[in-house]
């Protein structure tokens, strides 16, 4: 059986939850969700600065995993912030949620739009686009102006917001499908789709598959170039033991 680490690098423990909750009710029988978030951090990541601050939590939990002989670790926000550090670190795969929400919506659509939460969330969006190779598959993206916990309120305002631009850019885009542009979003994805009759993909979700696929095919993180672990050094202060 499979144990698969889920990062969500935001320290609100009830997006941490959500999002463990979808990931087992996708997860094959006998994968085994290992749901954490970092001691210490932003309570969301909305921009740049948050996901500085986001990614020493990160790495502290992708050693803590690794220590723990994890089967692979998969970032749980939609910035895949610290991504390929992690990938330094560990062993097992790592694997973002927009990256690998991203990859599965080219398998089933020519293009996809993107609806995410803040529109100055756009612009990561838009880096990870250019940086996984993805910008001419994406058609358009949107955002619904409101905060990430907005998601964790209770008021479903936030979910009735991902809806109508979901609609919206069925309607406006000529995409096939669409990516939900935030962790928090994981448990919209089922129900959308069956109400818009296009694939609305949440990347936790395409996330454990994708790691239970990667394991099958015993692949696992190359460590030969770039992603080896990194130089040894001495590190110092609250680094000290991130790398041993
Ligand atoms: O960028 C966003 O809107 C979403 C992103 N922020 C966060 O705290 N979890 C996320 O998935």
């Amino acid at each position: 059986s499979l144990c698969i680490q889920l990062i969500n690098p935001n320290t609100s423990l009830g997006m941490t939850e959500v999002m463990a909750a979808t990931a087992r009710k996708v997860a094959s029988p006998g994968t085994e969700i290992l749901a954490v978030c970092p001691e210490e951090g932003a309570p969301s990541i909305e921009g740049h600065f948050d996901e500085a601050i986001a990614t020493l939590g990160v790495l502290q939990q992708v050693k803590a995993g690794r220590e723990a002989s994890v089967d692979g670790h998969i970032i749980a926000c939609f910035g895949d912030p610290g991504l390929l550090a992690a990938r330094e670190l560990a062993r097992a795969p790592v694997v973002g949620i927009a990256e690998a929400a991203m990859h599965m919506a080219t398998l089933v659509a020519t293009r996809f739009s993107i609806v995410t939460t803040l529109p100055r969330t756009l612009v990561i969006a838009r880096h990870l686009l250019h940086q996984y190779g993805f910008e001419r598959h994406c058609a358009a993206l949107h955002a619904i102006d409101l905060p990430v916990l907005s998601l964790d309120d209770g008021s479903g305002m936030a979910q009735q917001k991902v809806r109508e631009q979901c609609i919206k850019a069925k309607q406006n885009d000529g995409s096939g499908a669409i990516v939900l542009g935030c962790g928090g979003m994981a448990d919209l994805a089922q129900e959308l789709t069956l109400e818009l009759g296009i694939p609305v993909i949440d990347g936790v979700s395409a996330a454990v598959r994708l790691i239970e696929s990667l394991h099958a095919l015993r692949l696992t993180t190359s460590k030969f170039g770039d992603l080896d672990y990194p130089l040894p050094k001495p590190l110092s202060g609250r680094f000290a033991d991130l790398n041993n």
